[in-house]
C-alpha cells in the first residue's frame, strides 16, 4: 500500500451553532461538537483507509473556548499518524467572528480510528507520510498517545509502554 499524506484525508466541516444546539449559557452543547468532530474525523479516517471505519476510543478533547450560538464553526481533521489498522486523527476547530471573518481556535481533539472488513475484523490501513512542521510534530507524537490510550484502556501493560516511559524517564 503506497503511503498517503495528511492532506489527503484533510476533512473539513463548516456548519452554525443554532439555539437548538445550545446549552442555557448559549454556548454550543459539548456533546454536539462531539458528534460534529466525530462525524469529520470518520470521513477523514475513510478518506485515508478506503475502509468501514468505527471510532475506537477519543483521547483527548479541550473544550477551550466556548461557541455562542450564531458562530460559524470549522471542524478541520485529518489522519496525523496510522499504525496497522488504526489511525490517528487531529482534529482543530475554529470559530469565525461574524463581522472581520478572523478565524479563532476554540477546541482540538484527537480520536482514534479502526479500519475493519465486513465482519468488523481489523485491517491494514496505508502508512502516513507526513508534510509540514505540523504534521511531523503530530506524526512524531501520535505513537506515545497510542501507548498512553491502551494503557487507560487496559489493552497494554505499562511496562511495555516504551515511548509514553522515555517521556517520563529520558
Ligand atoms: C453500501 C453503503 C455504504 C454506506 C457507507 C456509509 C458510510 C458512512 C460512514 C459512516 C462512518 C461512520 C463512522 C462512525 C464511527 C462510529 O461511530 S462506530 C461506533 C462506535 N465504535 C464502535 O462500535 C467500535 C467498537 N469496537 C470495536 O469494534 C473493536 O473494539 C475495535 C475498535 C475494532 C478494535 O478491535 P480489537 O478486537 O480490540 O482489535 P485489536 O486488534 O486489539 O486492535 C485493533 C487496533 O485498534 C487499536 N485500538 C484498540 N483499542 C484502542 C484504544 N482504546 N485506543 C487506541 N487504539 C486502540 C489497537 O492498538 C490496534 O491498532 P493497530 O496496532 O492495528 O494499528
Amino acid at each position: 500500500m503506497e503511503p498517503k499524506t495528511p492532506a489527503q484525508s484533510r476533512t473539513i466541516l463548516t456548519d452554525l451553532v443554532l439555539p437548538s444546539e445550545t446549552n442555557p449559557l448559549n454556548n454550543l452543547f459539548g456533546g454536539e461538537l462531539l458528534a460534529r468532530m466525530d462525524r469529520a474525523a470518520s470521513i477523514a479516517a475513510r478518506r485515508h483507509s478506503r475502509r468501514i471505519v468505527v471510532t475506537a476510543s477519543v483521547n483527548h478533547v479541550a473544550f477551550n473556548r466556548a461557541v455562542p450560538v450564531g458562530s460559524v464553526v470549522t471542524v478541520d481533521a485529518a489522519v496525523s499518524r496510522a499504525f496497522s489498522s488504526s489511525m490517528e486523527i487531529f482534529i482543530d476547530v475554529w470559530i469565525e467572528d461574524r463581522y472581520s471573518g478572523e478565524r479563532t481556535k476554540a477546541n482540538e481533539a484527537i480520536y482514534t480510528f479502526v479500519a475493519v472488513d465486513d465482519t468488523g475484523k481489523p485491517t491494514k490501513v496505508p502508512e502516513i507520510r507526513p508534510e509540514t512542521d505540523l504534521e511531523k510534530e503530530r506524526y512524531a507524537a501520535a505513537l506515545r498517545r497510542k501507548q498512553l490510550s491502551l494503557v487507560l484502556a487496559g489493552k497494554m501493560d505499562p511496562s511495555q509502554a516504551t515511548e509514553l516511559k522515555a517521556l517520563f524517564m529520558g
